[in-house]
């Protein structure tokens, strides 16, 4: 992601005004369980929050315009529509876009910030990603989270309307790779939901976690991220969080189909969005064509199409062709 079309001091002489003025007005799209928990955090810092969604009456455009920051946390399959709604909006020069969603786009391969990048280009533009379950950041339970821009005023700024007693925000200056930590692991938090529901135990588990790291890394390295992101909030941080709590909705899809439910009878019974089943067949797309090793969200994908069964998965894993660890060479 390259920013075009501002310039970074004018940027921060704007920001600067705005962090010391009162106010600041925040616009967050979607009404879901996460624009509401970023919503209630970002009014613990004394600034002006309306939130939209497809279903609001007011217009967006009108909304926006005195934004200082606009936050999209729709899930994956909002985020072309919204970012065309504000391409052909009158956003204030300095407004900061903040992309929190969590998925990769069906037809293109691209995730959320690419899809911003490419439609609203003049606006710097910062990922926001962590082990953020929303219930619990609801229940003003403390969390961590990282803001990544490739502009680092427009991170700070981000950084500094969402930073609390209860939620510590770091900067970060690889985007696609916070993205990507994400976005990936809701994927693995099905397989790992699944472990759970087959009650294969604690060694299983940790083994599919710290190995799902490395394929997750793999398709970080391709996309142009930092393999060292991987190791922080974003990456281990969040595959921590989802696949280590029942709150995860992909989390709750695999533990599910665990215990006998079909996929659609599996995502009917989830409140909410669970990312990772269309994470998983954008996924193998991009790993088919580019020839990138993922057996584990391979075999999740495989088990979340029918087919093969939860047993055939487990033997897939256990029975591929032994090798060393190779921690050195990830790009393979
Ligand atoms: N919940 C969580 O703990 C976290 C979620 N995320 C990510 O945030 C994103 C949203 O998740 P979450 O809020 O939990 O999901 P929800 O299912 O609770 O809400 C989804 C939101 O996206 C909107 N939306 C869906 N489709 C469209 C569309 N075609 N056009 C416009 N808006 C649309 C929905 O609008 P409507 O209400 O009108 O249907 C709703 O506001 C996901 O990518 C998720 O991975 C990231 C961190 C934490
Ligand atoms: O991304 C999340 C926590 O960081 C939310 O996970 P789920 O989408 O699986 O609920």
């Amino acid at each position: 992601m390259v920013q075009t079309g501002y310039s970074p001091l004018g940027l921060t002489k704007i920001i600067m005004q705005n962090m010391k003025s009162d106010l600041k007005n925040v616009t967050i799209i979607g009404s879901g369980a996460w624009g509401s928990a970023l919503a209630d955090l970002v009014q613990r810092n004394d600034c002006h929050v309306q939130i939209w969604s497809r279903q609001s009456q007011s217009s967006l455009a009108a909304l926006v315009s005195n934004s200082d920051a606009i936050i999209s946390a729709v899930s994956i399959k909002g985020v072309r529509t919204i970012a065309e709604k504000l391409q052909t909006a009158k956003l204030l020069p300095h407004a900061v876009l903040v992309s929190a969603t969590k998925g990769l786009e069906p037809t293109t391969g691209k995730t959320p910030s690419q899809i911003w990048q490419s439609l609203v280009p003049n606006h710097p533009l910062v990922v926001l990603s962590g082990p953020n379950l929303s219930k619990e950041i609801m229940e003003g339970k403390p969390a961590a989270t990282v803001v990544a821009s490739y502009n680092d005023d427009a991170a700070q700024f981000i950084q500094n309307i969402f930073a609390s007693r209860n939620f510590r925000v770091y900067t970060n200056s690889d985007p696609i790779g916070v993205e990507l930590g994400g976005t990936l692991k809701n994927v693995i938090a099905i397989a790992v939901g699944a472990c759970d529901g087959l009650n294969l135990g604690t060694n299983a588990k940790s083994a599919l976690i710290a190995r799902s790291l490395i394929e997750i890394i793999r398709v970080g390295v391709y996309f142009g991220a930092q393999p060292e992101t991987f190791w922080g909030l974003s990456g281990l941080g969040d595959l921590l969080a989802t696949c280590n709590s029942n709150l995860s909705r992909n989390y709750q899809v695999g533990y599910a189909i665990a215990q006998g439910l079909s996929l659609d009878e599996a995502i009917a019974q989830v409140q909410g969005t669970a990312e990772g089943v269309n994470t998983a067949n954008v996924l193998i797309e991009i790993s088919d064509r580019e020839k990138i090793s993922v057996p584990v969200s391979r075999y999740v994908y495989r088990l979340l199409k029918g087919e093969i069964t939860l047993q055939q998965a487990v033997e897939g894993l256990m029975e591929r062709d032994l090798k060393p660890e190779n921690l050195e060479n990830l790009e393979l």
